[in-house]
Parts: structure tokens; sequence; C-alpha cells
């Protein structure tokens, strides 16, 4: 039932496993996330972390192999355990940018007629208010001839028209909760801000929230109010976004490291090594390899999560303001990937 203190999106402690040629392999491990009412939360970490798996697990959109093996997904206080669970909530109370736009618009129907059909589902209207709708949400994404654009066919239009056409779809009928992933990724700067404003303005009122995926420090810097840092499928860090990028985990000061350099125009300092592949045997914390404060203990125990701060932590030895490389906190959304 709706309770307006719980959490709009709970994930409890969700593992997902793909199917592997050895048999199934982790991709996701115990992750534990929350999306406050009027709460935009980043989700950041190298590629192979395990953040659009997240989404995916959220949205009932696992690909075929893989599975969710244990944990709950809780969403406005029910509980997404079945597909028919999620039957009335997509396209309508939850709405989805995927990573890759052009892909997930559908070849033969052009933008228009997808998102007429979307708005027509969540709401009675007819065709022409539909229409109307779509084109000023498309408007208000930056597009300068949207009824060009509703007309067109996915491979008609730039990476960057299909991209904010599927975030047109995503919010064309006031969905409580938005999931984007890497949302505006490869759009120049301005256009990046015009559309992360919007998203914001519309997610933090009334109730609603979302979840922002991006390898980019400075946009969650930016515009998110909460982040999880995740690495090899698990949340490591996750907490108030200055708090996460002041100070805790190793791994995310390595991240906040490498984004403020590239923002200063530095050589960023790299952290060593490469993340582990779902598969691979972890022994203790599986960043303790990669941790430049890494200890016996690290390399035998994993960390369960704690408090630290304001933050939770998986670490046995979180740092301190300014103990690692990193020169303050990333501020905007330059090409700060990490
Ligand atoms: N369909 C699939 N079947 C099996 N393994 C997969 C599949 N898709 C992704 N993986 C693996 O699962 C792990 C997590 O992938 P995921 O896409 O969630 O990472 P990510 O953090 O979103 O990375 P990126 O930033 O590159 O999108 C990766 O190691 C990836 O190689």
């Amino acid at each position: 039932m709706s309770d307006s203190h719980s959490a709009l999106l709970e994930m409890r402690d969700v593992s997902v496993t793909v199917r592997g040629a050895g048999g199934d392999v982790p991709v996701l491990r115990d992750v534990a996330l929350e999306v406050g009412r009027g709460e935009l939360v980043g989700v950041v970490g190298e590629t192979g972390a395990g953040k659009s798996f997240t989404a995916r697990a959220v949205l009932g959109l696992l690909p075929h192999g893989a599975q969710r093996v244990s944990g709950s997904v809780v969403f406005d206080g029910t509980e997404l355990d079945k597909p028919r669970a999620y039957a009335d909530l997509r396209g309508t109370r939850m709405g989805f940018v995927p990573q890759n736009p052009r892909l997930a618009l559908d070849p033969v129907f052009t933008v228009g007629s997808q998102l007429v059909a979307v708005i027509r589902r969540g709401q009675r209207t007819s065709r022409k208010q539909a229409r109307a709708r779509g084109i000023a949400l498309l408007a208000d994404l930056g597009v300068h001839e949207p009824e060009r654009v509703m007309r067109s066919y996915a491979h008609q239009l730039s990476g960057g028209l299909c991209q904010r056409a599927c975030i047109a779809i995503a919010l064309a009928n006031d969905p409580e909760l938005v999931i984007a992933d890497e949302p505006t990724t490869g759009l120049d700067v301005t256009v990046q801000r015009q559309i992360l404003d919007l998203l914001r303005s519309q997610l933090v009122r009334d109730g609603r929230g979302g979840l922002l995926i991006t390898h980019d420090l400075g946009v969650i810097a930016t515009w998110c109010d909460r982040v999880a840092v995740m690495y090899a499928g698990r949340v490591v860090a996750v907490g108030p976004v200055a708090d996460v990028l002041r100070e805790g985990h190793p791994y995310a000061q390595g991240l906040k490291g490498i984004a403020v350099a590239l923002e200063h125009g530095v050589e960023p300092v790299a952290i060593p090594g490469t993340v582990p592949t779902p598969g691979d045997q972890i022994e203790g914390c599986a960043f303790a390899p990669r941790c430049a404060v890494a200890t016996d203990r690290c390399r035998a125990d994993d960390p369960a999560p704690r408090p630290y701060g304001d933050q939770l932590v998986r670490c046995h030895h979180p740092v301190a303001d300014a103990e690692l490389p990193g020169v303050g906190r990333p501020t905007r959304s330059k090409e700060v990937g990490v």
C-alpha cells in the first residue's frame, strides 16, 4: 500500500545471475538501494560494475539467461515479484530511458506514433491531444523541430534526437519513478544540462523520484541528492552526494580523483588494475587488489555494509577527506566520465 513516509523504491539484497559457459555467475550481489520521494539518486561505477543490471532488475527487464535469485524490489509499497506485477507500471508509473536509444525505438513506427501510443496507454486522451503532448515534451527537451521528429523513424534521426525521443517516451505519462541509464551520454553540454534540469525538476516534486545511471561524477555532483557507488556487482558506498564524494570508500575517492583531474584538464591518476568480471573468484573485498589502503584483513574478509557518517560503506578502512589523491569535488558536467 502507498505510504507517504515509505521509500518510493526499495531494492533489498537483490542478487542476479547470468548463465555462463560453466554455470550461473553472479552479476549483482546483494544490491540494496532506496529512492526516496522527491529524490534523484545517482548510480556510478566503472564499466561492468552492474549499473544497467540494477536498472533492469528494478524494471523486471533482465536479459535472456539472467535471473533474480534472491532479494526483493518494492515500488510504492508493492512487491514486484512476478512479471504481471509490472504490467500496469512500466510506461505509466515507471519510466525507463534505456542505454541504447536507437535500438530501443521501434524501427517500423515513427517516433510520433510510439509517443502517442504510450501517452494513450496511460491517459484517456484523443490522438490529437496525445500528439500535442508529444510535441510539447520534445520541445521541452530542446528539440527544435518537434513536428519533424514526430514524423521520423529512428534511422532518420541523430543519436541525440533518438535519445531525446526515448526520454520523452519515459516522461510521457508523468511516471512516479524514472530510471535513466546514461540518458545524456554523447550530448553536448548545453543539451545535457537542459535535459538533466528537466528530469530533476520533474522528479523531485510531488513525491516522485528517479535513478540516474551515469559514468559522470560531475553529473551526479550537480543533479543528484544521493549516490550509490557500484563495484563488481555490489553497492560499495551509498549516501548523500557531498558525503560520498568527500570521504569514505577508497574506490569512490579514486573515481573522484579521476573526475576532478579530467575536469581540470589534468592527466588523471588511474586506479590500478581492472574490474573483476562476473565469475572471477573473489576473496575478501573485491576492491582490495586495487586499493591503496588494503590490508590482510581486506584480502580475507568481505566487508559487510556499515555506517560511516551518513553513508553506508562496504569497507574495513574508509578514508577521511584528502587522505587519497583528489582535489575537491567535481562540480559540473564536463567530460568527466570515469
Ligand atoms: N546479456 C548478458 N549476459 C551475460 N553477461 C552480461 C550480459 N550483459 C552484461 N553482462 C555482464 O554483466 C556485468 C554487468 O553488466 P552491466 O551492463 O550491468 O554493467 P554496467 O555497470 O552497466 O556497465 P556499462 O557502464 O558499461 O554499461 C558485466 O560484466 C557484463 O559484461
